[in-house]
């Protein structure tokens, strides 16, 4: 019997399911790989906002990350929100002790709602501790301006921005569209792999149901690349799986809706 793919996520639990931990085990789930999971921080969630954050020990990420890698192993690894330079400190030791490379860092800094989710001292320690082990960095618009120094208002400084943030030590990187209100009726992520860039041009979908978008598609690439799926090929899984996400909103709660997980799986389903 062939093994299942295995993919790990290290990120905040969402109470509100939409995003963080439990997003990236939906869609791992849904993706046909096994997730596993090291809690950094706990969230006190809904869709309205974040109303409380209980960051966890840094120890507390170390062992989570190393029982099961030590155990079930891992193919690939997401990070998602990680809180702090201690925090990301002590990732960062593990992700290099396992010598694990099919790495995809979310640099989460800011949920919608403008909660923070990363010390804005961590930033320093997630450009020069992390970057270097990410295979690829999916940030936001306004994460890019952080982590590059840019302030970002066209394709040439979206450009110019990821070959930064490469030479920080990523080795590729996709930076997401979703925040670009210039953009109109489209919404444009830019993958630059060190060398070519290539930009993945969807409809945009006018909705306020965008909470967890960005866990999504970084744990719906991780999942892919657990698979062995050309990094290219991933990012393209990963932005059908977003977008079907966001198509198909359930319409739950007062505020910034989840997305929903199920859309892409149905999806295949019917076209087959
Ligand atoms: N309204 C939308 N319609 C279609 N795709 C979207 C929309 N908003 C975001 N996306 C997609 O969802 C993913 C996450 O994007 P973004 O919202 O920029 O990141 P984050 O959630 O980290 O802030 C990207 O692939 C982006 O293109
Ligand atoms: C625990 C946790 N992690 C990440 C996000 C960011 O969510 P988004 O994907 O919408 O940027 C969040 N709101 N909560």
């Amino acid at each position: 019997m062939s093994q299942i793919a295995r993919a790990l996520t290290i990120a905040g639990s969402d109470s509100g399911g939409g995003a963080g931990i439990q997003a990236d085990l939906k869609t791992f789930q849904e993706l046909g790989v096994f997730g596993m999971s090291a809690i950094t921080a706990v969230t006190v969630q809904n869709t309205l906002g974040v109303s409380n954050v209980y960051p966890l020990p840094p120890e507390a990420a170390a062992e989570q990350i190393d029982a099961v890698g030590s155990d079930l192993g891992v193919d690939a690894l997401k990070t998602g929100m990680l809180f702090s330079a201690e925090i990301i400190g002590a990732v960062a030791a593990q992700i290099r002790a396992f010598g694990w490379n099919r790495v995809v860092v979310d640099p989460v800094m800011i949920a919608k709602g403008g909660a923070s989710l990363l010390q804005t001292e961590a930033v320093q320690a997630l450009r020069s501790q992390l970057l270097p082990l990410a295979y690829i960095v999916t940030p936001n618009l306004p994460e890019a301006e952080v982590l590059s120094g840019l302030s970002i208002r066209s394709m040439e400084d979206r450009r110019e921005a990821a070959k930064r943030i490469c030479a920080y030590g990523a080795q590729q990187v996709v930076i997401k569209g979703g925040h670009d209100a210039a953009a109109g009726e489209q919404v444009v992520d830019l993958y630059y792999d060190g060398a070519t860039f290539s930009e993945l041009v969807e409809r945009r979908i006018p909705t306020s149901q965008t909470h967890g978008t960005g866990c999504t598609f970084s744990a719906a690439l991780t999942a892919e690349l657990a698979k062995g799926t050309p990094a290219f090929e991933a990012v393209r899984t990963a932005r059908a799986f977003i977008q079907a996400a966001i198509e198909h909103e359930l319409g739950l709660g007062q505020g910034h809706g989840p997305t929903n997980h199920f859309a892409y799986r149905r999806l295949q389903g019917a076209s087959r």
